[in-house]
């Protein structure tokens, strides 16, 4: 038994192949290293450089290397990127993974599981937001994930493709034991970015808006520790494997935190304050999501350890302290 990791070069990638090594799995590794770097997988872990759109790769892939799971973290990523470039995102993300799945339903597989994002739902205005409300993606990266998740449900109730879709909120952090964490290039997240100030790898951080209806008038999120999310991820393949049917449930804390909130943990953490400019609006941002977590718990049993913006931020710059002086 082998999983397949797709993306497992990036950043919250290379977090689950590290924590199926820790826990004994065979693990493949696809990537195209588009934003994912070879030093992020591990030297006994083979990593096949490749997309997850060539059909002929994959299928040799899957009975070659025995998988009977896959993983799929592979894709385009950034909102705003879709928002300037949407037949990019819908090529690599969209059609990209109607190849995979494809070949997943062919070699009969039976666990399946899918990085979704809390960018499928509309706004939630400021309310937190369950599995069942409308999805309503504003840009086109979170449309594209929409229509893979539609392709997982559609497949499987023709061909039976056990699935699980986690749609995550906002994920940061990093490895707490400093083995792994966020190198992306040019890393438009928040929590990076404003690492990246602390560590002097930028002069400041630029908040885009500060007149959204939310309380200090910047955007909230539900910012999850990638130890957590992949924490849900392996109760996620255990639940397919065992049986369990397919899901699609958030991944988050159902707490949000402001722009503003966020920078001066980032400050607290690195003891001084991070440097702030106020800038417009960024095309693509919602003005509030936040999970409604009840679901994820009551499947799977997941139960977050590092609940706490504190302990995500210091993570994530202990990363960045070690990349910079690297
Ligand atoms: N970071 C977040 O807050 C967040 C939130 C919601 C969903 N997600 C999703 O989680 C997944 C992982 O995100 P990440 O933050 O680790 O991004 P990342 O850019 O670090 O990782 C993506 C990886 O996929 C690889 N890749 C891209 N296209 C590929 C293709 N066609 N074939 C093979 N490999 C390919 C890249 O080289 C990279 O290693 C993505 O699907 C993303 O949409 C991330
Ligand atoms: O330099 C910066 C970077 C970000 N932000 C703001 O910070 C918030 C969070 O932005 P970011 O960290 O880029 O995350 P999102 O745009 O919320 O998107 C992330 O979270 C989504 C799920 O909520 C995922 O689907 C996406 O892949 C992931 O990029 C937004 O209000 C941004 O406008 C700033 O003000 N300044």
């Amino acid at each position: 038994m082998t999983v397949l990791v797709t993306g497992g070069a990036g950043y919250i990638g290379s977090h689950m192949v590290l924590a199926l090594r820790d826990r004994g799995e065979d693990v493949v590794v696809l990537d195209t290293l588009a934003t994912g770097r070879r030093e992020a997988v591990p030297g006994d872990v083979p990593l096949v450089v490749g997309d997850v759109a060539d059909r002929a790769l994959v299928r040799d892939l899957i009975p070659r290397r025995g998988v009977d799971a896959i993983v799929h973290f592979a894709g385009s990523t950034v909102v705003p990127d879709s928002v300037a470039n949407p037949l990019a995102y819908y090529a690599n993300n969209t059609i990209g993974s109607h190849a995979l799945i494809s070949e997943a339903v062919a070699a009969g597989l039976g666990a399946f599981i899918f990085s979704s994002t809390a960018a499928v739902y509309g706004s939630g205005e400021g309310r937190p937001v369950a599995e069942d409300a409308p999805t309503l993606p504003e840009s086109p990266y979170g449309a594209s994930k929409l229509m893979t998740e539609t392709m997982l449900r559609d497949a499987d109730a023709a061909h039976g493709l056990p699935h699980v879709c986690l749609r995550y909120f906002n994920v940061a952090g990093a490895d707490p034991a400093g083995r792994a964490g966020q190198s992306t290039p040019r890393a438009t997240h928040l929590i990076k970015v404003a690492c990246e100030a602390a560590t002097g790898q930028r002069a400041g951080i630029t908040v885009f808006g500060t007149d959204y209806p939310t309380p200090d008038g910047t955007c909230v999120r539900d910012y999850i520790h990638v130890s957590d999310l992949i924490d849900a991820h392996l109760a996620a393949l255990d639940h397919l494997r065992g049986g369990g049917g397919s899901q699609t449930l958030n991944c988050g804390y159902g707490r949000g935190h402001s722009v503003r909130e966020v920078v001066t943990a980032v400050g607290r953490a690195a003891g001084q304050p991070i440097a702030v400019t106020e800038g417009p609006r960024r095309p693509g941002d919602m003005a509030s999501l936040v999970a409604d977590a009840g679901r994820i718990r009551d499947v799977l049993g997941w139960r977050p350890r590092h609940d706490d913006l504190d302990e995500i931020v210091r993570h994530a710059l202990a990363w960045e302290r070690r990349r910079a002086a690297a």
